[in-house]
């Protein structure tokens, strides 16, 4: 469950959207950040093999195509409705990418986040919180070694957001989990390193090394930053290089 990308570039639309993007992550939760259109949507599709890239990404020793069966995926915009049950949300998925007792992986997947027993609910009933958990369920049953979190805390009230922040701390401990996010304050104790983005790699490594108002810097015009004993508070302002 280690993944790595070597010199990974990508163009959309004849644009370069990533250049040179090399990085390597085994079993850490990486916080993924960076200005808007700064590429981390398109690491993900890059990573799951669903846009042409240059470069190697390698999970384990699988570089090829192969590699994204051990890929769980969390979209940014989940489309609410049209997804029957709970159960169906997260069993149907893993059943159709072939995966090995997907029934069994489901329960696994619906207990650990704690919605086993809302299984044959609606997933149109669900708030926001709850979605988003059932949606990583999903991504667990179907895929999970290595998961891609899409903006997983936005949308979501703040006890949905404790329920989450606990889930994805649980989630870690055997597992590398890739979240992006805009906002940079975060608990001290949730990511082991952070990847900061603008088409290519401005800063890779530990939470401390990144959180650092030069480093932010050279992203953004205005950075305040501050350690609290729950976690960093920061707060950026105006991007200095658009692109
Ligand atoms: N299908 C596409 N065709 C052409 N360009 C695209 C396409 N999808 C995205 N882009 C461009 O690629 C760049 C990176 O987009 P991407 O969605 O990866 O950024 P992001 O960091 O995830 O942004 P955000 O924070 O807004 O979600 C943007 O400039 C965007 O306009």
């Amino acid at each position: 469950m280690s993944l790595r990308l070597e010199r990974v570039s990508v163009h959309r639309g004849g644009r370069p959207v990533l250049l040179d993007v090399s990085f390597a992550a085994s079993k850490e939760f990486v916080l993924v950040a960076g200005p808007n259109g700064a590429g981390k949507t398109t690491l993900f599709m890059a990573i799951l093999n669903l846009v042409p890239y240059e470069g190697k990404i390698c999970i384990d020793e699988e570089c090829g195509g192969g590699r994204v069966y051990k890929v769980g995926y969390l979209p940014q915009i989940l489309p609410k409705g049209s997804y029957g049950t709970v159960w169906e949300y997260v069993y149907l998925p893993a059943r159709f990418r072939g995966v090995r007792d997907a029934a069994a992986r489901a329960e696994e997947a619906l207990k650990l986040v704690d919605l086993y027993d809302a299984r044959d609910r609606p997933v149109a009933a669900l708030s926001g919180g709850q979605l988003q958990r059932a949606s990583i369920a999903r991504a667990l049953a179907a895929g999970g070694d290595v998961l891609l979190l899409d903006e997983p805390l936005s949308n979501v009230d703040p006890q949905g957001r404790v329920e989450l922040l606990r889930l994805l701390r649980e989630l870690k401990r055997d597992r590398t989990i890739l979240m992006t996010s805009h906002e940079l304050s975060l608990p001290s104790d949730l990511a082991d390193k952070i990847l900061l983005i603008n088409r290519r790699v401005v800063a890779y490594g530990a939470v401390d090394e990144v959180l650092r108002e030069d480093v932010l810097a050279k992203i953004y015009r205005y950075v305040r930053l501050a350690k609290t004993p729950y976690g960093y508070v920061c707060v950026t302002e105006d991007y200095a290089h658009p692109h």
